[in-house]
């Protein structure tokens, strides 16, 4: 009975996500007003361009953002039914890395260039675990075998700068499963890879996904990203969800004109590359946000003279595909037209 329940609580739950920026003086929303679930085992994908609120949306499912500048100032995040707002950083620290762990765009940040590879793999798992040096040394030369390393009995011994940036993510990937973390949120993961890379360690997050039966929310700013290993989907614009799906019918019908500017900047390979920056404009400061209406009126290519007066609403404008944008009759009303 009890298992029953726990398995009808969604693994992470956000409701009306509220994080602001004091800038000069004033607190800014960076994320406003987002809501949405992550299921047990599922693979979210969370796309935008840069400056859409991504990672500041992760920063607060983690609860850190950085001191004094940022604070979730509404709403609740809910990690198996507990709300985390008032969870002490002794607390929290039990549950990064251990429940909830992530991945960061460029390893070398995240890896300390002064340890060893084992080492820093060791000490994620001492931090969790009661553990022998010698049974940590066996894991973590275990988990590296895991995402794909060959030479583990080496690697461990070796410093961050004699890996590969491939290799170096995949060490990441292994600190972060090290614990067997229910949730795993990747940001950027494969930016600063090259393309063969990129398709390595995507098929390796797929693989990890599956063994480990984790969630994964994974940020990018390339939907071609998405549709590769993305169950769901939601698209971001400045601090707010304008679109929300399954990967299959945001792929065959997106809605948000948004959606489909990023979804024509996908790099196809007979055509000559064109980057997300043919969307015109840019993501305005947060400062400069619009404050009536949709705050992509003035990049839409769609624009009525309504849409910086109104504000539309998240709904769905079919089963299970909701957006935001006031071409559609669900955004105005804010209720669901519950087409089959
Ligand atoms: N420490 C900070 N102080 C003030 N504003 C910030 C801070 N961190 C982020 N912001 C602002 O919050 C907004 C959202 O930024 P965020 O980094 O979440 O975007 P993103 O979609 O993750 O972009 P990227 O892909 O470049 O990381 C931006 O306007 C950014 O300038």
């Amino acid at each position: 009975m009890e298992h029953y329940l726990h398995s009808k609580v969604p693994l992470l739950e956000i409701k009306n996500l509220e994080t602001a920026f004091k800038i000069d003086g004033n607190y800014y929303n960076a994320v406003d007003q987002v809501s949405f679930t992550v299921e047990r085992g599922k693979i979210l994908g969370v796309v935008g361009e840069s400056g859409c609120g991504k990672s500041v949306m992760s920063l607060s499912i983690m609860k850190l953002l950085p001191k004094g500048a940022g604070r979730i100032r509404g709403g609740e995040v809910k990690f198996e039914g507990k709300n985390i707002e008032h969870y002490s950083e002794k607390e929290m620290n039990k549950i990064r890395g251990k429940d909830i762990s992530m991945i960061f765009q460029e390893p070398m940040t995240s890896l300390n260039p002064v340890f060893t590879i084992g080492y820093q793999i060791e000490e994620v798992l001492h931090n969790h675990f009661k553990i022998t040096k010698e049974d940590a040394r066996k894991q973590s030369i275990k988990l590296l075998r895991s995402v794909g390393i060959s030479r583990a009995e080496q690697i461990v011994n070796e410093y961050p700068h004699q890996l590969s940036g491939g290799m170096r993510q995949r060490v990441m990937i292994a600190m972060a499963i090290a614990c067997q973390p229910k949730l795993l949120i990747a940001d950027e993961p494969t930016t600063a890879l090259d393309v063969t890379v990129q398709a390595q360690i995507l098929e390796l997050l797929k693989d990890v996904q599956s063994v480990n039966d984790m969630a994964i929310i994974l940020i990018t700013h390339d939907l071609g990203v998405v549709a590769e290993i993305c169950d769901e989907v939601m698209v971001m614009y400045a601090g707010e969800i304008v679109e929300r799906s399954d990967v299959r019918s945001l792929f065959k019908a997106p809605k948000h004109p948004y959606t489909r500017l990023l979804m024509d900047s996908i790099p196809k390979m007979d055509v000559e590359e064109e980057k997300l920056g043919s969307i015109k404009g840019i993501v305005p400061s947060l400062k400069d946000m619009p404050r009536t209406g949709c705050k992509f009126a003035n990049r839409c290519p769609k624009a009525m003279p309504e849409c910086t007066e109104l504000k539309p609403v998240l709904a769905e404008a079919e089963k299970g595909h909701e957006v935001s944008c006031l071409l559609y009759e669900s955004s105005k009303t804010g209720e669901g037209t519950n087409v089959t």
